[in-house]
């Protein structure tokens, strides 16, 4: 984190980055983004690697890059950007960078370490790591791996409302900071890659650890899933997820938890303003990275419109196309409190396991800091349209 005596990891970590590759160093992992993702593929293997970047034909994937391309930054000189903040408020908690590593399930594809790898990669930067439903490695386990950092859970809403709420009930025990519920995936997207590939990883029990600790779900299984992990398959298949939400269940939720709640999927400035209307605590504007809908707007591009129906009703986070700190700094300057970190960090998961994580994140991190004084502005929370082309 900048501050006064500190000048901001960007220079530090550029010219430790220059040093090593002076003397003839290769990095941990490659900071361009493409040969970060080609070294992820090459890791993975084509199934698990397809399941990754599965979205569709790919159209929503690409329109989302293409809305962040083409807004354009543009620079202002001689401010005096010699110190230069980025730390950020969320839900009372103050983070180093307005930055949280997204949801993202069957983490084992990635990597052996999976969620706890990922964990501790957070933890050491205290950037919060959002847990998924979906997570390869329990809540609890990852929350004991992190200290007193900084942790959210994520819900998929099941056909068993007693079931989420023990999801619900563990984060908070967990130490959990706030619930995200995802509204844009209660059914899945058409994915052909993962069809082609017959990549059905439920059905393997991967991804459902989450559910097979918890004592809701055991409870409904005739034989416990160390037993039975095809059965117990079967019941996630069977639960997951609920289509029939709607905001008046929603709020059912309220009585389950204290904790703030966002609803990440919301891509039309109606839905957000409903949600900052009923009092929602925060929305993630994200299309989930284009594997939802194939053929949905490119969520930058809905971004603004969604802060302005929010109106500083609720704080707005974004995802869906963020590859590096001139993307955060984008999404800051339309409007976004924070951004949240998808495919980028799981690419370095799976080319060097923690140590490929916490490498994504200083690199998103020297990037977003060396962006923010390049334009002339000394502090994220001012951020704002006059940045924008
Ligand atoms: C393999 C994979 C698994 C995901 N699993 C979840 C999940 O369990 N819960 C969730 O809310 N979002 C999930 N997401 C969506 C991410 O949270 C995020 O919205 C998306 O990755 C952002 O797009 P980007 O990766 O293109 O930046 C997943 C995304 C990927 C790529
Ligand atoms: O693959 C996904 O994008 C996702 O969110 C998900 C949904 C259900 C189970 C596992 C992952």
């Amino acid at each position: 984190m900048a501050d006064q005596q500190n000048p901001g990891p960007g220079p530090i970590r550029l010219a430790q980055a220059y040093a090593a590759g002076l003397m003839g160093q290769a990095p941990a992992i490659p900071f361009r983004i493409d040969a970060l993702e080609a070294r992820a593929e090459a890791a993975m293997g084509p199934a698990a690697f397809g399941y990754l970047r599965s979205a569709g034909s790919e159209t929503t994937a690409s329109a989302n890059r293409a809305a962040l391309d083409a807004m354009r930054l543009v620079p202002r000189m001689l401010r005096d950007v010699g110190e230069r903040r980025l730390s950020c408020e969320l839900f009372g908690r103050i983070l180093p960078a307005p930055l949280l590593l997204a949801p993202i399930g069957v983490q084992e594809l990635a990597h052996p370490e999976a969620d706890l790898a990922t964990a501790r990669a957070a933890a050491s930067r205290g950037i919060p790591m959002v847990f998924s439903n979906q997570a390869s490695v329990a809540m609890e386990p990852c929350a004991a791996a992190m200290g007193d950092a900084p942790r959210w859970f994520q819900l998929y809403w099941t056909r068993s409302d007693a079931l989420a709420e023990s999801l619900v009930r563990r984060a908070e025990a967990a130490g959990c900071d706030a619930i995200v519920v995802t509204l844009d995936t209660t059914l899945l997207g058409w994915r052909p890659v993962d069809l082609d590939n017959g990549f059905l990883p439920f059905l393997k029990g991967q991804g459902i650890a989450q559910y097979v600790s918890d004592p809701v779900f055991r409870a409904m299984l005739a034989r416990p899933p160390e037993e039975d992990m095809l059965a117990a398959a079967q019941l996630f298949t069977r639960l997951y997820s609920d289509p029939s939400l709607d905001w008046l269940r929603l709020r059912r939720i309220r009585e389950w938890t204290r904790l703030p709640v966002v609803l990440k999927g919301i891509q039309h400035p109606a839905d957000a303003a409903r949600a900052a209307d009923e009092g929602w605590d925060g929305i993630v504007v994200s299309n989930h990275g284009g594997r939802q809908v194939d053929g949905a707007v490119g969520a930058a591009g809905q971004l603004a419109a969604c802060v302005d129906a929010v109106a500083g009703r609720a704080r707005v986070l974004f995802d869906s196309g963020i590859r590096g700190g001139a993307d955060v700094v984008k999404a800051l300057a339309l409007g976004a409190d924070a951004v949240l970190l998808g495919r980028p960090y799981i690419w370095g998961l799976a080319a060097a396991g923690e140590q490929g994580v916490a490498a994504v994140i200083d690199n998103v991190i020297a990037e977003l800091d060396l962006t923010l004084g390049l334009i002339g502005c000394d502090d994220v929370a001012s951020l704002g349209w006059e940045s924008l082309g």
